[in-house]
């Protein structure tokens, strides 16, 4: 086997363990690195020093540009090579034994045929590079909810991710160690600097393959990403272990791995509630978890801007997590009116990726000002003037950052135990048919609005920016398992959680009228939409005339969403909340083709549910008549 462990790359970074590791993570390491032949292997601490040590030599690589530290003290940017800026859904497989166990929505191959694909793929993969062994933990280090993971990379832009994105180092290589179950995560950039004959090459700016796997391998709760440096792809603490394969223990073990914020909101008499919200990659997310108020006396605290881990607590109230350690936020359309708190969060100690770059060192993007500068770098490394009809910045370009620098964090965002859920609510990029908000009938019901959810498609994946795509429970791309059994488990979660059960919502931020503009304000106007939803939670008499039965769902009552000041039409109002029987019978059978295409794996439940929205539609078109 070559020498390893040997070489103090880069810069004296420690090549021996923090402590004697797991002997099972040392065989794979010896294992990987066998494979994939790489000059060094670094175990990480997650020290400073460490960072520090890392960070220079992606400077000294040419991979990082600092940016000026009187703007952005500590913070970096990374430009992408231009075909690595999004997750790869059509490169993103599901491996499990049997294929119908993937699904209809998730691409499938062998695990054993996909092992020896990507076994040839690896081998020699990380040739002249250096192999970083990242011990992880998501959630709190030794959390109830929390869960542990090794992730082995050949790139240092990944590992500095890692830090920021997870809990790196000792503590939770030490549960692993003490027998704690943890996930492999294999990931190479897939860019070998010494080939076949031994030439070593130069290495470029942003290391990739045009051949990318992100394979996933349920039933023995592994990852082998190779090919892509982009986050989406490679922090493999994120999609990969915390939404697919967490999602599959989460179905063996009978709790929740979501796409999903999490927010504590306090009324202006101080009642506080725990909401956790579901919307489709680059749909509203971050920006709700750090929703600043234009209601007087509303506060907004942030848990987590992504994911979600939700258990059933020992009082039988669903309790949530937020799995990840920092935001990887999308960086157009952030700025200081739209989201202040995001602005404030990455003053430093931030790693830019595909943002343009000002002519004195900081970064700028679409929508973080009014205006653009005059001259800028853009994404790409080119000249960049306004008026050249292209985006300065990627739009999918992304900051990372961690969550504790967040100024409307929550004082518990760590909890161990996580908080409660008072209610869960479901969303997506509608331009048309579905209202600003409503409530779900009952736990089945809301699994209805959930599994139903579609979505004009976004920059965050490859594909037609724009297209409707069904994305149930904004977990189209992130589902380890088949997802009518991913129904069935919300189903029984719902069933176990009985009259404890979180209320179910619906809401879109994106309707727009005739016009084409945007019929809502958005962004800190939310919060009324939240003070509704509250108000629903009281489950007082005040409560109850604060909504009216509809087609879809409950919805407010006359005047009991306040929309005061915000200078709304009375067209655009009920343009906000309008249902066209007609579009929704339409819409209703989509429903019922895209149930057909599960079988009958899709929960008895939802067909109900199917049959009961035709009925109360054909009652709104008979009354409408
Ligand atoms: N019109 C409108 N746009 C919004 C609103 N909230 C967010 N956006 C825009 O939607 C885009 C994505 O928002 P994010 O909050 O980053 O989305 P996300 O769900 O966290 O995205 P991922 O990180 O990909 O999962 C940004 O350009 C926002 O400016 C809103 O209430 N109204
Ligand atoms: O995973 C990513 O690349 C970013 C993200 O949050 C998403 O796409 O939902
Ligand atoms: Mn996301």
């Amino acid at each position: 086997m070559t020498i390893l462990e040997s070489r103090p790359t880069p810069s004296g970074a420690r090549a021996e363990a923090p402590s004697a590791p797991a002997s099972d993570v040392r065989a794979w390491v010896d294992q990987v690195a066998a494979l994939t032949q790489p000059d060094a292997v670094v175990w990480c601490d997650g020290s400073d020093r460490e960072r520090h040590e890392l960070t220079q030599v992606l400077l000294d690589e040419g991979k990082l540009i600092r940016l000026n530290g009187e703007y952005r003290p500590g913070s970096y940017l990374a430009r992408s090579d231009p075909d690595d800026v999004a997750r790869v859904e059509s490169r993103t497989f599901i491996c499990s034994q049997d294929r119908d166990d993937a699904g209809p929505t998730n691409n499938w191959v062998d695990p054993a045929e996909m092992k020896a694909e990507l076994t040839d793929r690896f081998a020699g993969s990380m040739r002249g590079r250096t192999l970083y062994v990242v011990p992880f933990s998501m959630g709190p280090v030794g959390g109830r909810l929390s869960k542990l993971g090794v992730q082995l990379t050949d790139s240092a832009y990944v590992v500095l991710s890692m830090y920021i994105m997870t809990r790196v180092g000792a503590a939770p290589l030490e549960l692993i160690e003490a027998g704690e179950p943890w996930v492999k995560a294999l990931h190479s950039v897939g860019a070998p600097l010494i080939d076949e004959a031994g030439i070593r090459h130069p290495d470029v700016e942003w290391p990739c393959n045009p051949d990318k796997y992100i394979a996933h391998f349920p039933e023995t709760r592994e990852i082998w990403s190779f090919g892509s440096g982009y986050g989406g792809n490679a922090l493999l603490g994120k999609k990969s272990f915390a939404l697919r394969i967490a999602s599959v223990i989460a179905r063996d073990e009978g709790w929740l791995a979501e796409h999903m914020l999490l927010i504590k909101l306090t009324s202006p008499v101080g009642r506080t509630f725990h909401l956790a919200a579901a919307f489709p990659s680059a749909c509203g997310k971050t920006n709700l978890a750090m929703l600043r108020s234009t209601l007087p006396g509303w506060k907004v605290e942030t848990l987590g801007d992504d994911i979600a881990w939700l258990r059933q607590g020992e009082d039988g109230r669903l309790w949530a997590i937020n799995p990840e350690n920092g935001f990887f936020g999308v960086a157009p359309g952030t700025g200081e009116s739209t989201n202040p708190n995001a602005i404030e969060t990455i003053w430093g100690n931030t790693i830019f990726t595909n943002a343009a770059l000002t002519d004195d060192g900081d970064v700028w993007w679409e929508g973080m000002t009014d205006t653009a500068p005059l001259h800028l770098t853009d994404w790409q490394g080119a000249d960049w003037t306004p008026g050249l009809g292209r985006p300065a910045a990627h739009p999918n370009a992304r900051f990372t950052v961690p969550a504790a620098q967040c100024p409307s964090i929550a004082d518990d965002w760590e909890a161990h135990d996580g908080v409660p859920i008072d209610a869960i609510i479901f969303g997506g990029r509608r331009a048309t048919n579905v209202p600003l908000v409503l409530e779900a009938r009952d736990w089945e019901h809301g699994v209805f609005l959930g599994a139903t959810i579609a979505s004009e498609q976004t920059a965050a994946a490859e594909g037609a920016v724009g297209a409707l795509r069904r994305d149930p429970f904004a977990m189209l791309p992130f589902c380890g398992y088949n997802m009518a059994d991913y129904w069935a488990h919300w189903v029984s979660v719902g069933e176990r959680l009985g009259d404890k059960a979180p209320k179910i919502f619906q809401v879109n931020w994106f309707r727009k009228g005739a016009d084409g503009r945007y019929l809502w304000p958005g962004f800190g106007d939310n919060i009324r939409v939240l003070e509704w939803i509250a108000a629903r939670l009281e489950g007082t008499d005040a409560s109850a005339e604060a909504a009216v039965d509809g087609p879809l769902g409950v919805v407010p009552a006359e005047g009991a969403l306040d929309v005061s000041g915000l200078g709304l039409t009375e067209t655009d109002l009920d343009e906000l909340f309008a249902v066209d029987p007609t579009a929704w019978q339409a819409e209703a059978d989509l429903t019922e083709e895209f149930f057909a295409g599960f079988g009958d794996r899709v929960p008895a439940e939802l067909q109900t549910q199917l049959a009961e929205l035709r009925a109360r539609l054909a009652a709104a078109a008979g009354t409408a008549e």
